[in-house]
């Protein structure tokens, strides 16, 4: 798992080692040179005259950058650290020039009017294109707001001159230059990975003592590239602020079935899904939960949908009777989409049904509330709140619709700019996990946060949400009882079900096109991959 804290956090970690003397510049400054070795080993270029720029702020990030900008240059690479601010880091300073480094001081003349310093910007700007290395050390977790100023300029020329615009995910790469950024990818927001202004995107970011929020949330996430964490001995006591699964975490905690389960241990999955207009949404749903391994699936709908899904997965039942966990409404037409004649076939009802009984409203019969996946059209059928063993699964465009329903004024861009706030701010208005789709798939359950990146772009196609309704439905019914018992553990299976679901497209089809049904074929081989290698 990786884990990520606050900038604030991670600077109440150093701060007794600081007071020890510890040399931490020193450690982190070594350690992203040895980094640097290392990709310029793997892009086959030599560190004996290796072209190195180094972009430098005011703070000890610019520091960082110098200081390994020295060892690169002991080891013969040519390296010119390109000075943003009038104060620069003085130890990392002297240790460049010492090693034999250049410096451009873009603030050796302040009195100069503003049409010169940009030409000789945009002349820094070019030589900078042309190394064979870029380290971005302009700002780290001191960062406040978007990049402005020297720094802002530099990275607008840089996103200029490669092609790209400000913010876009595709680096310098194409001038050649391998770009790696110190700590954070400067501009970007440490802790909430908000990206308003220009960023360097990195091909690698080496970060200090812990990764930081910004680093795995969306959008800043896309301007990352690899991530490497490099310990500094900081001791971090406190939760995580947001957290990554990785596939061994998954594995470990997959309910493989020993000798003494049966279907019903294993879960069964009630799916209320699809309709005569939109049956596809019934067939992925159940498709999905049973390929992710449920105990048994049971689909609730038409007559003639209930047909269909029986024909193409005779494993599925449609007779009523007890649920692990339910799936409620991809495929299922929600408020301005029911015809005029209010044409639901009916799902909407058997949708309010599941959901009633997964609260454990109804008692009897029905037995005790167990999880759920509420999903498209089931979201309009909430109550004002819910409890923290109800998965919502919308993405940008449907949280913003739930957050408005609730008196939030807000908009779709707000939501893509900023997913973690607002899916937070759904989390608490409506008690229950929310699991807001996208690129990056961000879930927010009580005291926990996971944002998960395991799919490719080719998963953004029709039906891929209702495989990954599917999905969780059978994971969340093999832990029925934990989940409703810990109110956490439901964000836990969650980000899970997104990772299988994205590690599943990726097997679908290497490097090309996947169609949600596809992704639904591969979830066996990809759990069976998972779990062996526990
Ligand atoms: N603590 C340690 O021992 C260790 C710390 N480490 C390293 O230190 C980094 C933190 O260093 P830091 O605290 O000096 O802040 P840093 O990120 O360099 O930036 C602050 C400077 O940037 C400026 N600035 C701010 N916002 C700006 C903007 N939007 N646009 C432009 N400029 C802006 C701001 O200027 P001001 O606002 O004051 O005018 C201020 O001068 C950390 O990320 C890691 O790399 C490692 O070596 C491990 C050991
Ligand atoms: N750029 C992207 N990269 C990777 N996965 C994506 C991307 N965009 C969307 N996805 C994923 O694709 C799926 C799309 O689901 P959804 O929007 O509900 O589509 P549908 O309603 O048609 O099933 C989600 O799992 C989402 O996380
Ligand atoms: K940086």
């Amino acid at each position: 798992m990786i884990r990520a804290w606050s900038a604030a956090d991670v600077r109440a970690a150093e701060e007794p080692l600081l007071a020890a003397r510890v040399p931490l510049m020193e450690r982190a400054s070594f350690t992203l040179a040895t980094q640097v070795v290392r990709d310029l080993r793997a892009r086959r270029t030599s560190v004996r005259g290796a072209r190195v720029a180094l972009l430098v702020g005011a703070g000890n990030n610019g520091g960082d950058a110098l200081h390994a900008g020295a060892v690169l240059a002991r080891r013969g690479a040519a390296v010119t650290a390109v000075l943003t601010s009038g104060r620069s880091h003085a130890g990392g300073l002297a240790a460049l020039v010492r090693a034999g480094g250049r410096v451009v001081d873009l603030c050796a003349s302040p009195q100069q009017p503003a049409s010169v310093v940009q030409a000789v910007v945009q002349a820094v700007v070019q030589d900078v294109a042309a190394s064979d290395v870029v380290l971005d050390g302009l700002v780290g977790i001191g960062a406040r707001g978007p990049l402005r100023d020297l720094p802002a300029d530099v990275v607008s020329g840089l996103s200029a001159l490669s092609g790209t615009p400000e913010g876009d995910d595709r680096p310098l790469r194409a001038q050649g230059a391998w770009v790696v950024a110190v700590d954070i990818p400067s501009g970007t927001g440490v802790d909430d990975g908000f990206v308003g202004g220009p960023v360097l995107p990195a091909d690698r970011t080496v970060t200090f003592g812990a990764a930081k929020p910004g680093l795995l949330l969306p959008p800043a996430a896309g301007l990352v590239g690899e991530l490497t964490v490099v310990d500094i001995g900081l001791r971090l006591d406190v939760e995580p602020a947001v957290r990554r699964l990785e596939a061994a975490d998954v594995a470990r905690a997959w309910p493989v079935p020993g000798g003494a389960d049966h279907k019903y241990t294993r879960g069964v999955v009630g799916v209320v899904a699809g309709t005569t207009t939109y049956p596809g949404a019934a067939l992925l749903t159940t498709t999905a939960a049973v390929r992710a391994g449920a105990g048994m699936v049971r689909y609730r709908g038409s007559d003639d949908v209930g047909r269909a899904v029986v024909g193409a997965r005779p494993e599925v039942v449609t007779a009523p009777g007890r649920v692990q966990s339910w799936v409620v409404g991809p495929g299922v037409p929600g408020g301005p989409d029911v015809d005029e004649n209010g044409n639901d076939d009916g799902q909407r009802e058997r949708g309010r049904g599941g959901l009633a009984a997964a609260a454990g409203r109804l008692g009897g019969l029905a037995g005790g509330p167990v999880p759920a996946v509420v999903d498209a059209g089931g979201l309009d059928l909430l109550e004002e709140t819910s409890p923290p063993w109800f998965v919502l699964t919308p993405h940008a465009g449907e949280l913003t619709t739930l957050l408005r329903s609730r008196g939030v004024d807000v908009r779709r861009a707000d939501v893509e700019a900023e997913p973690l706030r607002w899916a937070r701010r759904a989390h608490e208005l409506t008690g229950a996990t929310v699991l807001l789709k996208g690129g990056v798939t961000v879930v927010v359950g009580p005291g926990v946060a996971y944002a998960q990146a395991d799919g490719p772009g080719w998963l953004a196609t029709a039906g891929a949400g209702d495989v990954l309704a599917g999905v969780l439905g059978a994971m969340l019914a093999a832990r029925s009882d934990d989940v409703v018992a810990s109110p956490a553990l439901a964000a836990e299976v969650a980000a899970a079900a997104v990772l299988v679901h994205g590690r599943a497209a990726h097997r679908a089809n290497p490097g090309g096109p996947v169609a949600a049904l596809d992704v639904a074929h591969a979830v066996p081989a990809e759990v069976a991959a998972l779990v062996n290698s526990a």
